[in-house]
């Protein structure tokens, strides 16, 4: 069997843990690179051994000689750590997932500029179960009669450190589009003092951050007499590790092109 090459950025975070973890678990795969920042303390260990198991892999920040003998590299890092990657990885004719949230309108932009010369798959959330909330929501929100207030809650550990997630913001999207608003002009987000009463026809978004959660995700649809809410709840980050190399698999078969969950899942 031959056998899928798959780099990894940002291989001591939590995410990039899990995926080398789920790697050295599937028989078709290989890690064949693992980067760090330049100043990190893991530099020129074996990344096996952050996760009990040595594998000959040694953590480095060399980022082009590095991805040399890799097909694909998956990224949850930053975005200015993405970004960094991605010229690399335009300019090697090496295909990326992308997981990583927080970007501005104009990064988002860079990526799909890049995705004219490689396959990219770029989606704030890897998880089967969200993939399908995204199209629950469009079920949703086309079906409702108007005035349903729509308020997204997300709930996450800690240490994460942009808001709302990249999944609410989705959520959001998925919800405007459906609707035909724009939710730039719709959105508000978080509220305080003396803020009068709601408005019709916005979205609102909540941000809940503590211990370990993982990644809680709602959507409420608030009427008069009944609220429809719609929750995903992730308990481990495997399931987002699990879909970031299903992603992979799926980008072998690319040559290029800008693609999310929904093309790797065939829930379009
Ligand atoms: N799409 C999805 O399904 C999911 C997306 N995410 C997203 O993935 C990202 C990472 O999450 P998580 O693993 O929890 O975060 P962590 O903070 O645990 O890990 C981030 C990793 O990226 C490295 N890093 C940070 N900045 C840079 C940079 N400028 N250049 C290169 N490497 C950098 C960090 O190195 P150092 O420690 O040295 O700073 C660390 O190894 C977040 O944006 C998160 O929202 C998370 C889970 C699921
Ligand atoms: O930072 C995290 O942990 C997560 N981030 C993603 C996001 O911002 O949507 C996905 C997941 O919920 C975990």
């Amino acid at each position: 069997m031959t056998l899928l090459n798959i780099a990894v950025a940002g291989s001591t975070g939590r995410m990039g843990r899990t995926i080398m973890e789920t790697i050295a678990d599937a028989q078709d795969l290989r890690l064949s690179a693992a980067l760090e920042q330049p100043d990190s303390p893991y530099l020129s260990q074996d990344a096996g051994g952050l996760t009990g198991t040595p594998c000959g892999v040694i953590i480095n920040s060399d980022y082009a000689s590095a991805l040399t003998g890799s097909d694909v590299l998956i990224d949850f890092t930053r975005p200015a750590g993405t970004l960094t990657h991605l010229a690399v990885c335009r300019q090697s004719g090496i295909h990326m997932v992308i997981g990583t949230t927080g970007f501005s309108a104009e990064e988002k932009e860079i990526i799909h500029d890049a995705a004219k010369d490689i396959a990219i798959v770029f989606a704030p959330n890897m998880s089967v179960g969200v993939n399908i909330l995204f199209r629950l929501l469009e079920v949703a929100a086309k079906a409702l009669p108007a005035g349903y207030d729509v308020e997204i809650i997300e709930a996450h550990h800690r240490h994460k450190v942009d808001a709302p997630s990249g999944t609410a913001l989705r959520m959001g999207e998925v919800i405007a589009q459906t609707q035909g608003k724009n939710l730039e002009k719709v959105a508000i987000y978080g509220r305080e003092g003396h803020t009068g009463e709601r408005a019709a026809d916005t979205i609102g978004f909540s941000t809940i951050r503590g211990g370990d959660i993982v990644g809680d995700h709602t959507a409420l649809f608030a009427g008069i007499g009944e609220r429809l809410e719609i929750t995903h709840k992730a308990s481990s980050r495997k399931t987002f590790a699990t879909g970031a190399l299903h992603a992979a698999r799926f980008l072998a078969t690319k040559k290029s092109g800008l693609f999310d969950m929904q093309d790797v899942l065939g829930l379009r």
